[in-house]
């Protein structure tokens, strides 16, 4: 579905990206993980065009973009924005709702499925923690974009609420793939199929739970074992 080569960036004299490569089927969950700093924001920015950098390839099946065009496939939602904060919920739904061009049929699907009925009439500003972020992936999800890039898309969710969102994704990828930025290990092993390790800037480990432990030399062990010992 989609394909990236020779992604590098610096900030002046320092490289804080080196030559990242990686693809993505449909239907697939990519997750970037890494220790602080090791560009896992950064390259989400690179990837959307939000940050220069250099890039060798980008191919959305199989046909070659330019970075401009990559914002046609590609939808990226940061982590800590808060959207038109003085504005009630439901008119910003509204708002990315018609600007998207999605149904109304999805949108209720959101609003159900994330539990926002209860504070549809309250100001964005108002909302705790948890509420904001539901309300900011019905954001990301009512985008029609095929590739999602999440950053912390669970980052204030407890287990139950964690798991339901999980699922929630999992729905939502019949034509999409999902390339999601997690600290928390044991959310990345539950939810991703596959792993982009970096760190300081360069790819340590690509690939599934099992290959990322071959290449620790490990016989077993969760994500956890396997990040302590590539990094
Ligand atoms: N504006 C900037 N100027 C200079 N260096 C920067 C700038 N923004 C980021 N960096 C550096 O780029 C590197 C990668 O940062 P990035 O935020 O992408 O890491 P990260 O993996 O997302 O980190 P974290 O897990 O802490 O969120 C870091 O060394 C950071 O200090």
């Amino acid at each position: 579905m989609f394909s990236c080569q020779g992604i590098s960036r610096r900030f002046g004299q320092a490289k804080v990206l080196s030559d990242i490569g990686f693809s993505l089927q449909s239907g697939e969950i990519l997750g970037i993980i890494g220790p602080n700093g090791a560009g896992k924001t950064t390259l989400m920015e690179c990837l959307t065009g939000l940050a220069p950098c250099e890039v060798h390839s980008l191919r959305w099946q199989g046909r070659s973009l330019c970075p401009e065009e990559a914002r046609r496939y590609l939808y990226y939602l940061p982590d800590g924005i808060l959207p038109y904060p003085d504005h009630p919920v439901a008119v910003v739904l509204r708002f990315f709702q018609q600007l998207y061009g999605a149904g109304d049929e999805h949108h209720a699907f959101l609003v159900g499925r994330l539990g926002l009925e209860s504070v549809l009439n309250q100001r964005v500003h108002t909302l705790s923690k948890g509420y904001r972020r539901r309300l900011l992936l019905a954001v990301g999800l009512l985008s029609t974009q095929p590739l999602l890039l999440l950053d912390e898309p669970f980052d204030g969710f407890d287990l139950r609420q964690t798991l339901d969102i999980m699922s929630l994704l999992r729905e939502m990828l019949k034509d999409r793939a999902l390339l999601l930025c997690i600290h928390q290990l044991s959310e990345a092993e539950k939810i991703c199929d596959r792993f982009l390790l970096l760190n300081e800037g360069q790819v340590v480990a690509l690939g599934n739970l099992e290959t990322l432990r071959a290449q620790a030399g490990l016989e077993a062990g969760g994500l956890e074992e396997v990040f302590l010992g590539l990094v």
